[in-house]
């Protein structure tokens, strides 16, 4: 388990990170989302040890990083893939890092084959693609067939297949009992990968909670339905508070009211449904609404 508790870090006049806490349970993936310059890679620098918080905690296992005696088998990490010496193959890069950490070297050639790039091992890593490169980040934080793991924009530069991969990997990784803490700023990468949110903006922390509760948070959730009376369903629904927008003469999208209670409100006043559908667009819309107050970087605009 990783805990943060009341963690902050100063640059000068900037809080990067701002009186973060939060724990992160193992058995799940736990997307950990914010926009650009929310102190992500911030926190998890400090998190394994590589920057010293200005106050607060955090730890793993109820250990700060830098005390743990098992450093790679406890904790493993991707923070930057673009990040590392272009002159050495893959294994011979891997090899390095099993030797300093006291790791068999066999480890090296499964993990190569578990990420996909057992054929271009002896390969030199310069010239690797970006998701290549990914890969192999992924390939060095399983090394040490760690029980927790960090991965920083870990799907970065990845092909399609290269995502699905990367969330099937993570998938197999938390169902073995595993912590799995990935970090995004695009909402539409967690939706599909973690299964609990922690989101932060402007190092603060906005939400912790499950992918669905997070969806919930939208007000402004999209209800479609189709029914051959779609005028007095729309005088029914509009005097209950909720707006309706005629789409076609028999479909309406409605925001404003949940569809559980059109389906009720169509019942009462015995107005035939066929078709009754949250759409699905209101986790991109709810992690807009909660972090664009508390956004670094509005395009085009001043804050
Ligand atoms: N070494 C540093 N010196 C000064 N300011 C820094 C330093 N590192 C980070 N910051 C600032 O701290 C804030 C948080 O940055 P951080 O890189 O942690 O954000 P992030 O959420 O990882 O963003 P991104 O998605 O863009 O990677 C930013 O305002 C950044 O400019």
């Amino acid at each position: 388990m990783i805990e943060a508790t009341h963690l902050t870090k100063r640059y000068g006049d900037i809080v990067a990170v701002d009186d973060l806490s939060f724990t992160v349970k193992p058995g799940r993936v736990t997307g950990f989302l914010g926009p650009n310059g929310a102190g992500k890679s911030t926190t998890l620098r400090m998190l394994l040890g590589l920057n010293a918080p200005s106050g607060g905690t955090v730890t793993v296992d109820g250990v700060p990083f830098a005390g743990h005696p098992r450093g790679l088998r406890h904790v493993g990490a991707l923070l930057d893939a673009a990040d590392i010496h272009g002159g050495r193959s893959a294994h011979a890069h891997l090899a390095a890092l099993a030797r300093s950490n006291r790791l068999p070297l066999t480890r090296v050639d499964e993990v190569l084959h578990e990420v996909g790039l057992a054929k271009a091992a002896r390969r030199r890593i310069g010239g690797f693609s970006l998701g290549m490169k990914q890969r192999l980040g992924i390939a060095a934080a399983l090394l040490g067939d760690p029980p927790v793991l960090l991965f920083d924009e870990p799907l970065n530069g990845l092909d399609p297949e290269g995502v699905r991969w990367v969330r099937g990997l993570f998938r197999r990784l938390a169902a073995d009992g595993r912590t799995v803490f990935v970090s995004s700023h695009m909402m539409a990468e967690m939706s599909q990968t973690a299964d609990h949110l922690i989101v932060i903006g402007q190092g603060r922390l906005i939400a912790d909670q499950s992918l669905e509760d997070f969806a919930a948070r939208d007000t402004s959730k999209t209800v479609r339905v189709q029914t051959p009376d779609l005028a007095d369903l729309a005088n029914v629904l509009t005097a209950e508070g909720a707006s309706v927008q005629k789409e076609t003469d028999e479909v309406g999208l409605i925001t404003g009211l949940t569809a559980a209670r059109i389906g009720d409100l169509a019942h009462q006043h015995h107005i035939a449904l066929h078709q009754l559908t949250s759409e699905n667009t209101s986790l991109e819309s709810a992690f807009m609404s909660v972090t664009t107050a508390s956004s670094d970087y509005l395009a085009g605009e001043a804050r």
